[in-house]
């Protein structure tokens, strides 16, 4: 048996779930496995959901949340989180007080506040809160609407005014910004690494086609947790992104061969390794 010199990156995503497996959780690691690392869950959420939307939530006391994340961080050394649904304002800061302590050395966040199915995943009270959380982590990876909250402005209509807002929130927080163009109109799908510290070089703009398909469930949670999972192995962001996208773009042009629901169904995240 041979096995590599290098360990694999040990990947922790704290989120929701969901028991059909595109997104939350479920989705980030099978997403962290299809990118070689590994993964470990602290559950935010218990999130009765399916393919077609969202029909109720659980959630853990905020004490729970910090007995969780403090089991993982105790015991194994922590080269990457994901962080995905909080739901409420405690948990928002049980996670940033974690954050303070441990330090881990890549943190993602993606800010989930309306799922695709239009349903709300974050307190409205809770959205505030997220200021205190942004400057502890290295990427952001909002979508259209989410950018427009954290910029307090409307959703993006183009490109370009897409690209401003994600540069106002990259300066005012001090971190890198993944601005996706997925929910903006276009036969080609953009997206970039907006990074205050990467200096004057210009970012790289990914394109990939505009899938036609009802298989983007979970695409943003599952983007997100393979940023989290390739920064640890690569020497850039940018990097990351490319890899990201190339492997997101052929798992949701896949997802359609797994049958999977009857509403917007899953990526296929092994699409390298099955087909
Ligand atoms: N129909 C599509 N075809 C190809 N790529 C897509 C499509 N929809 C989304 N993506 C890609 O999926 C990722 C998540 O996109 P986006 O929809 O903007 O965020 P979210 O899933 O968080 O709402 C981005 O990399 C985006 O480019
Ligand atoms: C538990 C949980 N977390 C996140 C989401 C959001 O998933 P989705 O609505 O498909 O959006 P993106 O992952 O594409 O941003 C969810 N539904 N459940």
């Amino acid at each position: 048996m041979t096995m590599s010199a290098v360990p694999p990156p040990r990947v922790l995503s704290v989120a929701g779930t969901d028991p059909t497996g595109g997104a939350g959780i479920q989705a980030d690691l099978k997403s962290i496995a299809a990118h070689r690392g590994y993964g470990m869950a602290v559950v935010t959420a218990l999130v009765a959901q399916n393919t077609c939307g969202v029909r109720s939530v659980h959630l853990p006391p905020a004490s729970f949340l910090t007995a969780q994340l403090e089991a993982v961080s105790d015991d194994v050394t922590v080269d990457a989180v994901k962080i995905g649904m909080l739901a409420e304002t405690d948990q928002v800061q049980v996670v940033a007080d974690w954050l303070a302590t441990v330090a881990p050395p890549v943190v993602v966040l993606d800010p989930v506040i309306v799922a695709t199915s239009g349903d709300r995943l974050l307190s409205r009270e809770a959205e505030g809160a997220l200021e205190d959380l942004i400057p502890q982590v290295h990427l952001i990876t909002p979508n259209v609407p989410e950018l427009a909250v954290l910029s307090s402005t409307s959703p993006a209509a183009s490109w370009e005014e897409l690209l401003g807002q994600a540069h106002k929130v990259a300066d005012r927080y001090g971190v890198a910004v993944l601005a996706k163009g997925g929910h903006l109109p276009g036969d080609t799908v953009y997206d970039t690494v907006i990074d205050p510290a990467a200096g004057e070089e210009d970012a790289l703009v990914v394109g990939s086609p505009r899938i036609l398909t009802s298989n983007t469930h979970g695409t943003g949670c599952s983007l997100s947790a393979a940023m989290a999972t390739l920064r640890p192995q690569r020497e850039t962001w940018d990097a990351a992104l490319e890899e990201a996208k190339r492997w997101l773009t052929a798992g949701i042009e896949a997802g359609r061969e797994l049958h999977v629901g009857r509403g917007h169904g899953p990526v296929h995240h092994f699409v390298d390794l099955w087909t």
